[in-house]
């Protein structure tokens, strides 16, 4: 696959709640390998828009191809298979707090790959741990890392199942300003190492301008404007994407 080739192919996505229109003639594409940074404010359907990709919700109308395929035509089978071809880190991590770091990143290994060895289990957790530089973590339990290595822990058991996609929920909330800044180098690292295409939902502009190749900021149910950090942020027209710029580069 080439870096012109798309991932994810979405046209014209719309999705109500009753009255409320959440997602109102949603285009979008992701590329190859392209890290997309996806920016709006609470409320404004990113999460239904990831719930659409994995097929947790069906759209009223509109096209969501992945891979080339309708996610909303798969059934049950092809759906967990595709599901499986996208990795989700979400924003609390989502570690269990009664596991220690093998043991949350053994958990989706074996319950998905069932004639793995133990030597094979064991190599990939290592693999993965040295690739987001914990290795030393490995029989800590959640309660004993900081959140930025809660955070790279969780990205490793994400990465754990050879995912073609991360999906990135907030990667750098609630980190102090250099944590985030490793946090954007890994996920820089991962689509270098694993060449993953990549979304990244942020209110976070630096995290955007580190990490992302383009931005799509969505707004009032569309994604009106797509295009470079550069292109998209310092001399803003529309007043709406003016004041996330405004608010995370004068205010903060
Ligand atoms: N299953 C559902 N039933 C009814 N309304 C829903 C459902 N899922 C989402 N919504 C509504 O759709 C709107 C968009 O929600 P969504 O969670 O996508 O926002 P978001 O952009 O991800 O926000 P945040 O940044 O706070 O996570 C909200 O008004 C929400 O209440």
């Amino acid at each position: 696959m080439n870096q012109q080739e798309k991932v994810v192919e979405i046209k014209d996505l719309r999705k109500s709640f009753g009255d409320l229109k959440v997602l109102q003639g949603v285009d979008l594409d992701l590329f190859n390998e392209e890290i997309l940074v996806v920016l709006g404010k609470s409320g404004s359907g990113k999460s239904v828009l990831i719930k659409i990709m994995v097929g947790l919700l069906t759209q009223d109308s509109g096209s969501m191809k992945v891979f080339g395929q309708e996610i909303a035509q798969l059934k049950k089978k092809p759906l967990n298979a595709m599901r499986l071809r996208i990795g989700f880190s979400f924003q609390s991590s989502a570690l269990y707090d009664s596991m220690t770091v093998r043991e949350n990143m053994e958990f989706p290994l074996v319950r998905n790959e069932k004639n793995l060895s133990r030597k094979e289990i064991d190599r990939r957790i290592e693999e993965l741990l040295d690739s987001v530089g914990l290795p030393q973590t490995i029989n800590q339990l959640p309660s004993e890392l900081s959140g930025g290595q809660k955070k790279r822990i969780g990205v490793a058991r994400t990465l754990i199942l050879n995912p073609e996609i991360m999906l990135y929920d907030e990667p750098t909330a609630g980190l102090d300003p250099i944590t985030c800044g490793d946090i954007n180098n890994l996920i820089l690292d991962v689509r270098e190492q694993y060449k993953t295409s990549s979304i990244v939902i942020t209110h976070d502009l630096t995290c955007a301008k580190q990490t992302g190749d383009r931005m799509a900021v969505l707004l009032d149910g569309q994604f009106k404007s797509v295009g470079t950090f550069d292109e998209v942020f310092p001399n803003a027209d529309d007043a709406r994407v003016k004041s996330f710029y405004d608010y995370n580069f004068i205010n903060s």
